[in-house]
Parts: structure tokens; sequence; C-alpha cells
């Protein structure tokens, strides 16, 4: 039997309601030890508000929410999460080494504050004022802020907003070293490079519901598109009437041709024209699989 694994946190049929709104049309979601979960979704999606439940800021108005098997506003519960929110109000006198020694003083165990620094990469900032610092300096001292209590499950909410591209990949590899270490991660991104970098598994929500869930794979094979491009002098009318074909068109040289088949279609292609070069196979991207998903939630929702 395959060992399950253990679930840190999970909404069960979470239902909230803004007045006559439903951010959460009876969610279910399962957070695993050692599994960063990227949450995806247009705005108004409602990830924050999911977040914020299993943060204990908000109460679900139905359904169920537990954090490690508790009640998320429960303090041991608490303890052992760490948070990097979009918008994060500090007090704005403190240097960098004052906010984390006073966040490390929340947690039982907490990192030292150098290696809390060091993972961050803000230990030349530790006595600079907080409210000096740049917005993506202050983006970095949130990040050493929600992982220096050790924590167990790691709430992400768009973390690399105003980061440069250094000090992104810098985050992305702390962030992986947290999950190798077993902490679970929920990371909420608009960057949907940074999510196929990262996540073992993807949620994308619509309207307060899960619109599909699997690995990067699965969700990009829901979109059976391989984009095939080479350079050929096959007349691209013909190719449209291929089967497996869905698209060809040609730009100068070039020939490009959609396929939900490409093996096929490519053994044919070489057949067809020997002098045919610069070859480029392409699978749909994680952008496009998630815009089709949303597009396709949109159009339902138009013909109910
Ligand atoms: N405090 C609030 N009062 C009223 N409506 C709210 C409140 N918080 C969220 N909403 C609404 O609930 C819905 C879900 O919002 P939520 O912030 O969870 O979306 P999101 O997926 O995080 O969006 P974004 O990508 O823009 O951050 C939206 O329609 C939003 O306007």
């Amino acid at each position: 039997m395959i060992p399950s694994v253990a679930v840190v946190a999970s909404l069960s049929g979470a239902i909230k309601r803004y007045g006559a709104l439903t951010a959460l049309d009876g969610l279910d979601l399962m957070l695993h030890r050692g599994e960063l979960l990227a949450l995806l979704g247009p705005n108004g999606a409602g990830k924050s508000t999911a977040i914020s439940l299993l943060l204990g800021l908000t109460r679900a108005d139905a359904g169920k929410v537990e954090l490690f098997g508790k009640d998320p506003q429960d303090i041991d519960a608490r303890r052992r999460i760490g948070v990097m929110l979009q918008s994060a109000f500090l007090p704005s006198t403190l240097t960098v080494s004052e906010l984390l020694r006073l966040t490390m003083s929340y947690y039982p165990a907490p990192r030292s504050m150098e290696e809390s620094a060091a993972m961050a990469g803000v230990s030349d900032l530790l006595s600079r004022r907080y409210s000096a610092l740049s917005g993506g300096q202050q983006r970095r001292v949130q990040f050493a802020l929600a992982l220096c209590g050790r924590p167990e499950l790691l709430f992400l909410d768009e973390p690399t907003v105003g980061m440069d591209i250094d000090a992104r990949q810098k985050l992305w590899v702390a962030i992986r070293r947290l999950v190798a270490e077993g902490c679970a991660v929920v990371l909420t991104t608009h960057y949907l490079e940074e999510a196929e970098a990262l996540a073992q598994r993807v949620v994308v929500l619509g309207k307060g519901r899960v619109l599909s869930e699997g690995s990067v794979d699965a969700l990009r094979s829901h979109v059976a598109v391989t984009r095939i491009r080479c350079s050929s002098d096959l007349d691209v009318v013909a190719l449209a009437q291929w089967p497996h074909v869905s698209h060809a068109e040609r730009d100068g040289a070039h020939i490009h041709l959609h396929s939900d088949a490409p093996e096929n279609v490519l053994r044919r292609l070489l057949d067809a024209d020997p002098a045919l070069s610069e070859l480029e196979v392409r699978r749909a991207g994680l952008a496009e699989a998630f815009t089709e998903l949303t597009r396709e939630s949109a159009t339902e929702k138009e013909a109910a």
C-alpha cells in the first residue's frame, strides 16, 4: 500500500460570501507535507480568500477548515506556519534585524537570524531600516520573516512581485530547499513560469471553485496541442487538410502547424519534404493550458 502523505491543512466544502457575492463556492483543497501547491486563477477567483480562511483571518460561512487538524485560529497550529502576504504592514521604524528578532520570538524553535537572512538573501540588509528599503528588498525581508520560524507550512501570496530576475531565481532556490526539507508550500502567482518551475501540483480556481487540479504536465496535456515550426516549401493549404493538423500557416520560409498527434504529422512531414530544416517542436505551456481552462469555464457559464 502507498503510504498516504500527511495532510497539513484542508478546506472541505468551504463557502465564503461577501453580501451577495460568493467568493468561495464549496471549495475542497488539501495541502500535503513536502509539497508545493501552486494556486492559480484569474483576478477575483478566490485565491486570497482561500488563504485567509486557512490562516484564520476570516471564517467560512459553511464547510470545514483545518490547519494541522485544528481550528486555524488555534495558536499551536499558527506557530507551525509562515506567511508572506501581498501587503505587509510592518513597523516602519524597525531595522531588518529587529523585525527578524521580533518575528523569531513568536516561534518555539526558530532558525538563527544568520540562517534566515542568508536563505532570503538579506544578510547585507540586517542593519537597514525596513521602510528605507526598495520594494524588491522589502519582499525579500518579508520572505525572511516568513521562513524564520522554521514553518511546516508556508503561504506565499505572489512572492516575487517587484523582484528582479536575480532575486526571483534566488527565492526559487530557497523555496526548493524548504520543500526538500519537508515544508509544505502554497504559492499563488500570476507568473506561470514560476508555477511551472516550482510546483508539484497545480490547482486552478475560477469563481470560487476548482476548475482543474493535477500536475503541471496533466494541466498542460489538457491543451493537447503541439506546435511544429520548420523551414519547408510544402504548401500550407494542403497541409491544413492533413489528419491531426488543426492549423497551418506560412511565415516567410517557415511553416507553423498545430497538431494533436505530432509524431504522425512529423513522420509525414519528413517524408514529404526531405529538404525540411530548422525543425522545432513545442508542447503547449502552462500559460496556454491555463488560458484555455479559464476560457472554457467562462464559455460554460455563458451557455448555462
Ligand atoms: N473583504 C471583502 N469584501 C467584499 N468582497 C471581497 C472581500 N474580499 C474579497 N472579496 C471578493 O471576493 C472575490 C474573491 O476575491 P479574492 O481576493 O479571494 O480573489 P483572488 O483570486 O485572490 O484575486 P487576485 O488574483 O486579484 O488577488 C472577489 O470577487 C473579491 O472582490
